[in-house]
């Protein structure tokens, strides 16, 4: 039923009333939250080479003209992070840089490393010991490539997208939902704290969203891993000219994703993609990753806003904004002695990140 799902044997047992009910879900069954989280980060573009090219996306360059950024520039933004406050260095960068990029996999060789993920161990190092807390989301992962970092990271994530085939990721180099759902599979099965999502408007129909948030929860039902979903709309560049989701429709996903998944699930809206002010009476408790120092080069043309406005949407709704880690309370006791390590440390980023967990 989910394309991909028989390649990358992900069964899933998605019954039609739980469709149904998913889809019945309106924006008056949901309670508002009572607090809005968030965390600081900076935002580390470890490489534009990638894969795939979903037509969405304005981050990757073609071969030819993709970057890596080398370990002084890796340092030199995490250090700008760590003196700004943030706990969390958000790796984030083109999927599975193949040997599309001979480029790449030159420096790439130069620098000592075989593949990304070798690197990416690198570039977690380098930002565990400026005092951030790693989260990476390289897109889909073999379970191979995902041991190879999990004891460096703080969480991980991928976006599910959608379970649907849509067109955005068609053509010879196109995302598979059931590689995704595989790649969230991986996660639970080495424990690794987990960010998920929904990306909206790319061509997925109300069923398909349904099917997405409900496979999601099939996975966190078996392994207790996913901390948050995120219901992003796409966002209109210079290679989407559509425009995004209508607000009656982001208003009904979210509150469909309040009410598919459990409660220990957050439910993430991007501050910068989506009006949050009038999603919060939907469900809405998280607005992820803000950065006070580092562009979201995913979406250049949307600036985060600041926290002072931040902090203004939560007094307008009478709730608190709480700042959290990339991990949540309840999963500090699946991290590795390196990441548990630097929490409990007795110097400057120790004592930061204790201080947010005590907020
Ligand atoms: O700045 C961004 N942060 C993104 N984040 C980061 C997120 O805002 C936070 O870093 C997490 O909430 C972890 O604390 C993602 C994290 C994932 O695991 C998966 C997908 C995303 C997507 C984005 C994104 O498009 N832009
Ligand atoms: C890291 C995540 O960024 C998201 N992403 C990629 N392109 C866009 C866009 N135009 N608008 C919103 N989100 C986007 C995808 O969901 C990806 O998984
Ligand atoms: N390439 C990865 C994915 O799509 C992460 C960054 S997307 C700009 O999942
Ligand atoms: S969204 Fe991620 S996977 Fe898709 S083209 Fe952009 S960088 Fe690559």
């Amino acid at each position: 039923m989910i394309p991909g799902a028989d390649a990358y044997d992900v069964t899933l047992d998605i019954d039609e009333t739980a469709v149904d009910r998913a889809l019945a879900v309106d924006p008056s069954d949901v309670d508002a939250a009572p607090e809005l989280s968030f965390a600081r980060n900076v935002f580390v573009p470890l490489t534009t080479a990638c894969r795939y090219t979903c037509t969405y996306c304005t981050y990757y360059d073609p071969p030819g003209q993709a970057s890596l950024l080398p370990p002084d520039e890796v340092r030199a933004i995490v250090e700008r992070g760590a003196d700004a406050g943030c706990t969390e260095a958000l790796f984030t960068f083109g999927d599975d840089p193949d040997d599309r990029y001979t480029a790449v996999h030159d420096q790439l060789r130069e620098w000592g490393h075989d593949s990304i993920h070798s690197y990416l161990r690198e570039a977690c190092e380098i930002a565990l010991d400026a005092g951030l807390l790693p989260h990476s989301n390289p897109g889909d992962q073999t379970r191979e490539q995902m041991e190879l970092v999990a004891d460096l990271n703080a969480s991980m994530g991928v976006m599910l997208e959608t379970t649907a085939d849509v067109q955005a990721h068609g053509g010879p180099r196109a995302k598979s939902p059931g590689q995704r759902l595989a790649t969230i599979r991986t996660a639970g099965e080495l424990g690794v704290p987990f960010t998920t999502g929904l990306l909206v408007g790319i061509g997925e129909g109300w069923r398909d969203r349904a099917v997405s948030l409900l496979a999601i929860r099939e996975l966190h039902e078996r392994y207790d891993h996913v901390q948050e979903v995120i219901v992003q709309p796409v966002s209109p560049n210079e290679r989407w000219s559509e425009p995004g989701p209508a607000l009656e429709a982001m208003r009904r996903v979210v509150a469909m994703a309040r009410v598919v998944l459990p409660p220990e699930v957050s439910v993430q809206v991007p501050p910068n993609l989506a009006p949050v002010r009038d999603l919060l009476d939907c469900g809405v408790d998280d607005l992820g990753g803000v950065s006070p120092v580092t562009d979201d080069h995913i979406n250049p043309d949307y600036a985060w806003p600041a926290l002072r406005e931040l902090e203004a949407i939560a007094e307008e709704a009478g709730v608190p904004l709480r700042e959290r880690l990339p991990v949540y309370e309840r999963h500090l006791d699946w991290l590795s002695p390196r990441i548990r390590g630097a929490i409990d440390a007795d110097d400057a980023a120790g004592a930061r990140y204790r201080s947010v967990l005590s907020d």
